[in-house]
């Protein structure tokens, strides 16, 4: 039974933020219906977020970017709420820890799964760490060998090439991205105006998050990359033929943002600063559960 009252207190606190954009059309279930049922099932309700363009602006600078105004109060009032809050991100997840740290029972997971923090536990993946002395060398070496206006990220098991400021410099950063991964042995991953070296341990968001959800019977995941269509495929793949699982994929609309991901979203925001508000909205509607 539709609890109607919740609904249309949410459906009214999602409109008042006026850049939220609703589009289930084609959708197998109306939007309504979904936000009851993560009302009527907190306790196995699930919500996972990307970072970079979805909790946070995007910037020229990676080492400075901040979770956008309110998120971190959004985070923390849904942990209460809800069995699971999650970050899913190729950011390492010591970089994660300072923006979310303070978010009580948050899960990390950073460099695409590759490391984890859960339950004040960190793990990563053995085969992962036989890299870390490659993705040294590789970052000794693209110190010396490349332009200046190439901003070099250190993610440990990884590392990003940075090219935002001085597009001037793709052809440079690809080419060299390409040449040492075909020496080494490392992966390629190209994203907007940056080049990823990373080690070729078979792990996506996709696979993050099918672990993640196990148990779960009502999960939304929030992203804004060509990365996170991993995990809204793991999603589709999850809900398949499982009436009693309900998806929500929730696209970040900002200029870099992917277009693939925002077809297949049920739910498009414009910009990350408008996730605090739908996360709030959403919380009002969990406030409002039925108490026992
Ligand atoms: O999985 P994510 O959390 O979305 O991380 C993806 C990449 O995000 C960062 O790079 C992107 O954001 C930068 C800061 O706004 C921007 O300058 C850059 O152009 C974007 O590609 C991060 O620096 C990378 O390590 C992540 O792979």
């Amino acid at each position: 039974m539709l609890h109607y009252g919740t609904v249309v207190l949410l459906l009214v606190a999602l409109d008042s933020l006026g850049a939220v954009t609703i589009d289930r059309a084609g959708a197998a279930e109306p939007w309504a219906s979904i936000v009851e049922k993560t009302r009527t099932s907190p306790s196995r309700s699930g919500f996972y977020f990307d970072f970079d363009g979805t909790l946070s602006r995007i910037q020229i600078d990676p080492a400075t970017v901040l979770p956008v105004s309110g998120a971190v109060e959004s985070l923390t009032r849904l942990v209460g709420l809800v069995h699971a809050v999650g970050i899913v991100s190729a950011r390492p997840v010591d970089f994660l820890q300072s923006r979310f740290g303070e978010v009580p029972g948050v899960a990390l997971h950073g460099l695409y799964g590759l490391e984890s923090w859960e339950s004040g536990t960190a793990t990563s993946s053995p085969d992962a760490e036989r890299w870390e002395p490659v993705i040294r060398a590789l970052l000794a070496r693209a110190r010396a060998e490349l332009p200046g206006e190439i901003l070099i990220e250190d993610k440990r098991l990884s590392m990003a090439l940075h090219y935002r400021r001085a597009p001037q410099c793709e052809d440079r950063a690809l080419h060299w991205g390409r040449d040492q991964a075909r020496r080494h042995g490392v992966v390629l991953e190209q994203g907007p105006y940056t080049v990823e070296l990373k080690p070729p341990v078979d792990r996506d968001k996709g696979t993050v998050l099918a672990q993640a959800i196990s148990g779960l019977r009502c999960v939304w995941y929030f992203g804004d990359g060509a990365p996170d269509l991993a995990a809204f495929r793991a999603l589709d793949g999850w809900s398949a033929g499982a009436p009693h699982r309900t998806a929500v994929r929730v696209a970040v609309r900002h200029p870099d943002s992917d277009g693939a991901l925002l077809q297949e979203a049920d739910l498009v925001l414009d910009g990350p600063d408008a996730v605090p508000g739908l996360l709030d909205a959403v919380c009002t509607a969990l406030d409002h559960r039925p108490k026992g």
